[in-house]
């Protein structure tokens, strides 16, 4: 990613307040310290209409309230600007917890307040505008349309949303560079590498500058050298948007890149931890976090 290259991308709001690291290979989970009390989502201390709060989320699949509910009793504050991995054992809870928080599925129980709405009791139409617009998804497969060229692909959310056909396609060409991708603009999925196509993915997330990215194991299918890569451009570009992001994955080395651990296990949280991370991108262009 050039300075060239970023300088294409849409304006952005302010770098979060993370302290700064060194490029290079990100920081360790093991590193990690306690999160405080401004992380209870009832705290007052930093919250922002752009905070995504959870409070209370139970949720249970099926009607047999005897059974463990997926989730538990949920309470979270994700600021704005964060970025969260979640992790925890296989069956603990975690995609179920980012579908609720991304309004996919409605918890039994709880709420989950964005912008002074509960997304949990939205109407099903409501609940769509608003991962249209608010929300961008990024899942283990891109899930990229075959048929269609890749700059096509990424400008699909704002053509869906009625922005016209040139500038839609001129906004998302626009990502193509900072994510290493100048050139594979008319190419169609098929053609792409598996890292390529997850950058694709991450471009079509992003055109719609949305206020929360959700990511599903998005290196799930990736060898670890080209995961590092697609991670350090998802969190690059996240961070350069002022976007949070909602990332649930197995691999350390995949959470190590954000700047917060939630851990769930049996539907509940058990750990949440800082890791100090910043954005630190594989070239190692930026000395002091921010993407210029
Ligand atoms: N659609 C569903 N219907 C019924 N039960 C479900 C459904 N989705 C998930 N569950 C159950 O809810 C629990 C949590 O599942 P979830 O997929 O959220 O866990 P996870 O931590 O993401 O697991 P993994 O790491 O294996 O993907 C599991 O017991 C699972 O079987």
């Amino acid at each position: 990613m050039s300075e060239n290259a970023t300088s294409h991308l849409p304006p952005h709001t302010p770098e979060p307040r993370m302290p700064v690291s060194a490029p290079g290979a990100p920081r360790p989970v093991a590193g990690a310290t306690t999160a405080g009390s401004p992380d209870s989502p009832d705290s007052p201390v930093s919250a922002t209409a752009r905070d995504l709060v959870a409070r209370g989320l139970v949720m249970r699949y099926g009607s047999d309230s005897t059974a463990p509910p997926a989730l538990g009793g949920v309470d979270l504050r994700i600021e704005a600007g964060e970025t969260v991995a979640v992790m925890g054992p296989s069956g603990s809870g975690k995609t179920t917890l980012l579908h609720v928080l991304a309004g996919i599925v409605r918890p039994t129980e709880g709420q989950v307040l964005w912008r002074g709405r509960d997304v949990a009791r939205l109407g099903d139409a409501d609940r769509t505008t608003l991962r249209r617009k608010d929300f961008g998804f990024v899942f283990q497969q891109g899930m990229l349309l075959p048929e269609l060229p890749a700059v096509e692909n990424v400008a699909l959310p704002l053509l869906i949303d009625g922005t016209r056909r040139a500038a839609a396609l001129a906004r998302a060409a626009a990502l193509f560079a900072p994510l290493g991708l100048a050139g594979y603009e008319k190419r169609r999925p098929g053609e792409l590498s598996g890292g390529q196509a997850q950058r694709v993915a991450i471009a079509r997330a992003l055109v719609a500058q949305p206020g929360v990215v959700f990511a599903d194991e998005p290196t799930g299918a990736l060898d670890q050298t080209t995961s590092a890569e697609v991670m350090g451009h998802l969190t690059a570009l996240v961070r350069h948007t002022g976007a949070s992001l909602v990332l649930v994955t197995h691999d350390e080395n995949v959470a190590a890149w954000c700047s917060r651990v939630v851990s769930v296990r049996d539907g509940r949280v058990v750990g949440d931890a800082r890791t100090g991370t910043t954005t630190l991108h594989p070239a190692g262009l930026t000395t002091d976090g921010a993407l210029r």
